[in-house]
């Protein structure tokens, strides 16, 4: 059961220190810290050493690090790769993934570390069943702008032109135990449109959401936590169905509804996960 939570996850631009260093104090659950599109071209060299600096300072507690790379074939993504493997992180995020072989050519370089993989291309979309199988996969993220670029569509509210491989990448994310977290929205001072979102992906099964502004970090926390209705009817679950056990009955009725065993898993990984969270909290 995968605990540690990923509820909020903050792109930081390498080129902004101000940013990196706002980010040490915002309740996120992971960070990543951005070497690819939210720095200009004559600013990837500075960023790279920028990320490394601020990296090696510390100071981000329980916050997970992730580095976006650049693409391998640009020509930033070599120096980037073995800069990354070097640096105080926990995962290196490879943009435009399209297939098992890149994530092999990357952990050439970055050894043991994780590596995530942004999953915003038509032909990533197709296989993203080989690759979430991979073994050095830890996570997958979804680039709503790239795909919808790349697939010539339209960004709508309803998100209805990337419906088929956000589900698609979940079941193949869930599929090999892997961590999933939704795309960006881009109308960052726009927390009600967010909340919409959020609840859709939600629903959905990711894990969490990527922003990239602090205003959107707590809707996404609240969205992607489970909620005290949500933790309550977890305990009243398992409590009502560890009695109908004890009494030989394999289920239990609560609020009207059936509670059988495969409920009470899902029940019993609500409550983990409100442990984790109180756990980070507390730190
Ligand atoms: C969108 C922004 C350019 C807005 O910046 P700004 O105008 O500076 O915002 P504010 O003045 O409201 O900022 C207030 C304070 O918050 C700090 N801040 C801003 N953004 C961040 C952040 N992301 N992380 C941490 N801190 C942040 C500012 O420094 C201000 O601090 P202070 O001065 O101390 O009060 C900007 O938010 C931004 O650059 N966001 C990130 C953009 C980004 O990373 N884009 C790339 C990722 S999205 C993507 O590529 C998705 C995917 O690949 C796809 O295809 O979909
Ligand atoms: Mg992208």
């Amino acid at each position: 059961m995968q605990l540690r939570p990923f509820r909020s996850v903050l792109y930081i631009p390498g080129s902004k220190p101000r940013a990196i260093e706002k980010a040490r104090g915002l309740p996120v659950d992971a960070i990543i810290f951005d070497l690819e599109d939210a720095v200009s071209p004559d600013e990837k060299d500075e960023a790279r050493a920028t990320l490394a600096r601020e990296l090696e300072a510390g100071g981000f507690g329980a916050r997970y690090r992730i580095v976006r790379i650049n693409g391998r074939d640009s020509a930033w993504g070599e120096a980037d790769a073995e800069a990354a493997a070097m640096m105080s992180c926990d995962a290196v995020l490879l943009p435009k993934v399209e297939n098992p072989a890149q994530i092999d050519a990357l952990a050439r370089i970055t050894g043991d570390r994780p590596v995530w993989a942004m999953m915003e291309t038509p032909r990533g979309m197709i296989e993203a069943p080989a690759i979430a199988a991979h073994p050095r996969l830890e996570g997958m993220v979804m680039g709503t702008n790239d795909l919808v670029k790349e697939l010539g569509a339209r960004a709508t509210d309803d998100r209805v032109a990337v419906m088929s491989g956000l589900g698609l990448c979940v079941i193949a994310a869930r599929a090999h135990g892997r961590v999933i977290v939704d795309g960006v929205y881009n109308a960052f001072k726009d927390v009600d449109g967010l909340a919409v979102e959020c609840r859709q992906g939600r629903d959905m099964g990711f894990d969490g959401k990527t922003l990239i502004h602090p205003a959107q970090v707590e809707t996404a926390n609240a969205h992607f936590g489970p909620s005290e209705a949500e933790i309550d009817l977890a305990r009243r679950q398992i409590a009502a169905y560890e009695a109908a056990a004890a009494e030989g009955q394999g289920v239990a009725v609560v609020d009207g509804r059936i509670v059988e065993n495969l409920h009470v898993d899902t029940a019993r990984k609500v409550l983990a996960q409100a442990e984790a969270i109180g756990a980070i909290a507390a730190e």
